[in-house]
């Protein structure tokens, strides 16, 4: 079950699934959650689940709590699906027999878009940028943004978790996309490369056409999302002026 990108966000039949559970667990690795939001509507404490006990321990408590006969729900923030790898719970629940249904709730990748004035017609694949693991930085972002930018694509990058689950600042990623510049120097992402930051949305946060030596430079905090533009139709290039 999705509860949106931030408070306020949770639909009705997010909230009919959590009133309905016996069982009401969370994850708030792949985003900020409103832990209120979710007891709001609950009749038993929110358990939360690591990463570790979805990925490697298949959601072991949730198939606990079925197995005993009870309802459970696992809250995510955003889409439960979209960008997670919450698809193995549900196979793993529905290979035992267990009927699953998934509740979607309000993307952070459809309202970055809705936000940052793009067609989702022209939204190319998505990537994460990472922080460098032992010295050695994932290329993807860059080889993605290239093909999305010869067809006129817009890329959308998600931003690192980082280990302590504290989300990953765009300086930082801002920093990361220039470093890959250096190592591939193919000319995507240089310092006047204009973007769209999406930051902290649902949260205070906000949309901002900008570039990347400015992001960079600033302090917005995480979550956030840098979306590289492809090729802009007028509409969408004056709305994103209104972004300034
Ligand atoms: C792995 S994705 C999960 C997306 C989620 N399942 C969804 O559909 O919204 C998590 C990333 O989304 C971005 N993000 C999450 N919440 C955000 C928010 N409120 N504002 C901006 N970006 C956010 C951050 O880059 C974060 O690392």
């Amino acid at each position: 079950m999705g509860v949106g990108p931030g408070p306020g966000y949770v639909t009705e039949a997010a909230a009919k699934a959590l009133a309905d559970a016996d069982c009401v667990f969370y994850e708030d690795y792949t985003g900020p959650l409103h832990l209120e939001s979710i007891r709001r509507y609950a009749k038993t404490e929110p358990i939360r689940l690591t990463r570790r006990d979805l990925e490697d321990e298949s959601g072991r408590a949730i198939l606990q709590c079925l197995e005993k006969g009870g309802r459970a729900v696992l809250a995510t923030a955003g889409d439960p699906m979209l960008a997670t790898a919450h698809a193995a719970v549900v196979a793993a629940a529905r290979r035992r027999g267990h009927r699953v249904e998934v509740v979607p709730g309000v993307s952070i990748i459809c309202a970055a878009m809705s936000a940052g004035c793009l067609s989702v017609y022209k939204l190319g694949g998505v990537a994460t940028v990472t922080y460098p693991r032992g010295g050695v930085y994932s290329r993807r972002p860059y080889e993605l943004a290239e093909q999305n930018i010869k067809r006129g694509m817009h890329t959308l990058l998600l931003l690192d978790v980082k280990e302590d689950g504290s989300f990953m600042p765009p300086r930082d990623a801002a920093a990361v996309l220039l470093a890959l510049e250096r190592l591939e120097g193919r000319g995507v992402f240089k310092p006047e490369t204009p973007v769209v930051l999406v930051h902290r949305l649902g949260w205070g946060g906000g949309a901002k056409y900008t570039n990347l030596a400015q992001i960079a430079a600033s302090d917005y905090e995480g979550p956030a999302v840098i979306i590289i533009p492809g090729v802009l139709g007028p509409v969408e290039e004056e709305c994103l002026q209104t972004l300034r």
